[in-house]
């Protein structure tokens, strides 16, 4: 879409936080021990307007579908706030709370999992029209008509549309227009009899007429039960979504995957909502069905004027669906563009590794060095300090005064978060008897400080560098962890450990990153 259809935000995410709270064993819950929370969105801001699809992006456990749940107040923020069309989606009354469900949808990954097995997809899809007892006129919607006549003397025919005929025809910009043509009879045959008058209309309503001194009067209503009108507009939805009328009675063990997931967007949409948070909604899919859905989906969001937030964590799918994409990681928004911005220029270090780790089909562009992202996610218990990436970045920012490659930078870095017992605790002991063995003439704690140098790192150390280490190293020795931590901290502590990188929304191209700075 262009830029000049776009602009108004239909969703406006402040601050948002969403914190699980589990205890960790039951030991914790005898000695009520504090719950640990974890930190599954903690304070992102952002805007979806109107129209848009916005790709959130990230690698699994980011927390990104605990973001679109909560933007639909399926789960409670523990703080921020969410507003839809200018309306905080949270803590409101049962009505209200009705009519945004009726606006906003989501869409699932595993359709087999989120449809009942027990229900034919006819059933599934009609489920929410039920709910919200659709279809229903809407009081707002003019019904208008649009007469022809042939065969008939002007002013010898009226029409009476029924106020909900909206139910059975589209409205467009707030009127329902019926298509309505009346016929007299060919040759004149004296008297006008109803008989003798057909009525046409292009739109499914059901018609009745009279003759009353010479005046044909026309009445268009829905004769139908709200049952049958349902049933109606799941054949229609089925069609729409490239599946057939006829498979209404079939169960979901009957369809493929794809088949399937056209039913889970059928029900995402049978409530005509504004906005559709689609989660992953391809990626349990083979890659052949993969397109053809991101396409329906694409016709959908032009026909019904949709906005989406589209979850996934592999960014070639979002390259060819999202106007802009943000980018997640831990907890927090690390980067928003628009995506060909994304694509050619990406600011942020993870946006770069996530970007390296895409497969490319072009034979050159197969060749180039990849940086892969190496590791997993950091618990969101416990996430780093200062920038959460830090721990797994390429381009952690050194002191001025150490002058490291960033790869021995890097097994600095790593070291140092073992003496500082975050990753996995230093085999103090082991490490001491290897060392001796090692250096058998050697004085045991000079043996230990060369042992631990050449175990753990590949890159030479020199002058102040190696003095530092070398110092945390004796102080292990004597079992003064802390001062350990401290001889590292002060030589090596990085800007990206110290302080937490934000994200300047008005920046031309905002990415949460100290190298931005
Ligand atoms: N109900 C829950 N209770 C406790 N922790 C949870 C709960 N749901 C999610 N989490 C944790 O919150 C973090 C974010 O999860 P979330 O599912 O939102 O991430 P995601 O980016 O969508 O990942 P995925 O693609 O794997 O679903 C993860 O560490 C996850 O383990």
């Amino acid at each position: 879409m262009s830029d000049a259809e776009r602009g108004r935000s239909l969703v406006e995410v402040e601050d948002l936080e969403k914190y699980y709270y589990e205890q960790d064993s039951l030991l914790d819950t005898l000695l009520r021990r504090e719950q640990t929370a974890v930190h599954a969105v903690d304070g992102i801001s952002f805007e979806v307007e109107e129209g848009e699809t916005l790709g959130l992006v990230g690698e699994s456990g980011c927390g990104k579908s605990t973001t679109g749940e909560t933007l639909l107040d399926l789960r409670e923020p523990t703080g921020g706030t969410v507003r839809f069309d200018g309306e905080p989606v949270s803590g409101r009354g049962k009505a209200e709370t009705k009519a945004f469900r009726k606006r906003a949808g989501i869409v699932f990954q595993d359709p087999f999992s989120s449809l009942n097995p027990r229900m034919t997809i006819g059933e599934s899809i009609a489920e929410p029209l039920k709910v919200h007892d659709l279809p229903a006129s809407d009081p707002d919607v003019n019904v208008v008509t649009d007469v022809q006549t042939e065969n008939l003397p002007p002013g010898s025919v009226t029409v009476d549309a029924a106020d909900d005929l909206d139910t059975v025809v589209e409205a467009r910009d707030g009127t329902a227009t019926v298509h309505v043509t009346v016929r007299g009879p060919e040759e004149d045959r004296g008297e006008l009899a109803a008989e003798d008058v057909t009525v046409d209309v292009e739109e499914d309503v059901d018609t009745g007429v009279e003759v009353r001194d010479g005046t044909v009067h026309v009445r268009l209503s829905v004769e139908r039960s709200r049952r049958e009108l349902r049933r109606e507009r799941v054949e229609e939805l089925l069609d729409r979504v490239g599946l057939s009328a006829d498979q209404y009675d079939r169960y979901p063990h009957e369809f493929s995957g794809g088949q399937r997931q056209r039913v889970g967007i059928a029900r995402a949409l049978a409530v005509e909502p504004d906005f559709v948070v689609l989660d992953e909604p391809v990626s349990a899919l083979d890659v052949s069905v993969q397109a053809q859905i991101l396409n329906l989906l694409d016709d959908l969001q032009e026909e019904y004027g949709l906005t989406y937030l589209f979850i996934a964590h592999d960014l070639s799918v979002v390259r060819h669906v999202c106007d802009r994409v943000a980018v997640m990681y831990l907890g927090e928004i690390v980067e928003v563009a628009e995506t060909d911005a994304l694509f050619e220029d990406p600011r942020h270090p993870y946006t770069q590794a996530l970007l390296e780790s895409v497969p490319r089909a072009d034979v050159a562009e197969r060749d180039r060095e990849v940086h892969t992202l190496e590791g997993d996610v950091p618990s969101p218990k416990n996430p780093p300090s200062g920038c959460r990436f830090r721990t797994r970045c390429p381009k952690v920012i050194a002191p001025d005064d150490v002058d490291l490659s960033q790869a021995a930078y890097r097994e600095v870095m790593d070291f140092r978060e073992r003496v500082e017992g975050l990753g996995e605790p230093l085999p103090l002991d082991y490490l001491r008897e290897e060392a001796a063995d090692a250096y058998p003439d050697v004085e045991e704690t000079e043996a230990l400080v060369r042992y631990v140098r050449e175990e753990f790192f590949d890159h030479d150390l020199d002058g102040d560098d190696r003095a530092a280490v070398d110092e945390a190293v004796r102080s292990l020795a004597d079992g003064d962890e802390e001062s350990a931590v401290e001889t590292l901290r002060e030589r090596f502590e990085s800007v990206c450990e110290r302080a937490s990188p934000d994200l300047d929304r008005d920046a031309e191209r905002p990415a949460a990153c100290h190298l931005e700075d």
